[in-house]
């Protein structure tokens, strides 16, 4: 089983401190959802907690059964869908499927069609991605975060351009999650995280 686990950790912007003392021990198997108001902190988190930022203070480890995982390896544990992690526009949802399992490939045996047809996108596998909407952006974002095969995933304003249709998709993609991952969401929609039992308060680092 992965755990997350952080002492003390900090992130300082020029002279602003975003959290400080930051002291968490996630663990695969449960969920926790990073809320507070905008400005707080949550991407800043996630992004820590992913490996895509440095911490400016304090220790952030991998632990997968006790034994320390190499940092440079991270990676390779996270997916993770955020509004400000773009697709590749140029290629089609198709291409972007293929090149995707390149780096990550997805779970239990899922291929690039059965992907588009669990993102409810079959008729779409052809067409660019920079003609789909912005909620058939959102649902390709999600599905790359949930279907790829990596322990962790994290999902910063996950039901953000959904419709009612695609929220409801959302909420069936997170029940199906497996209990050896690790779920965690920033979020300012109580809906989106209405499961979760580990709500934490980003404002309590200030
Ligand atoms: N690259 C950066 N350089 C300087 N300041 C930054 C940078 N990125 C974020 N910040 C600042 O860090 C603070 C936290 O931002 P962050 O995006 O983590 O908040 P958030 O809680 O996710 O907000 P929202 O709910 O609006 O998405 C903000 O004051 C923001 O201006």
């Amino acid at each position: 089983m992965l755990t997350i686990t952080t002492e003390n950790i900090g992130k300082k912007y020029r002279r602003e401190w975003i959290f400080r003392r930051v002291n968490l021990t996630l663990a695969a198997g449960a969920s926790y959802t990073f809320v507070g108001p905008n400005g707080s902190g949550k991407s800043t988190l996630l992004q820590l907690l992913a490996g895509n930022l440095p911490a400016t203070e304090g220790t952030l480890t991998y632990s997968m059964v006790d034994k320390l995982i190499d940092s440079d390896d991270w990676f390779r544990q996270v997916s993770i869908a955020a509004p400000y992690l773009e697709l590749v526009e140029e290629l089609t949802l198709d291409e972007l499927l293929t090149f995707h399992q390149t780096f990550k490939p997805f779970r239990n045996g899922l291929t690039s069609e059965s992907v588009a047809d669990r993102l409810l996108l079959t008729h779409a596998r052809n067409k660019e991605i920079k003609y789909f909407s912005s909620g058939m952006k959102q649902r390709v974002k999600l599905g790359l975060a949930f279907f790829s095969n990596s322990p962790i995933v994290i999902l910063d304003e996950p039901t953000s351009n959904l419709d009612q249709q695609g929220a409801a998709w959302y909420h069936e993609q997170v029940r199906q999650l497996g209990a050896d991952q690790l779920l965690l969401i920033g979020s300012n929609q109580p809906e989106e995280y209405d499961f979760c039992p580990n709500v934490i308060d980003v404002m309590q680092w200030k």
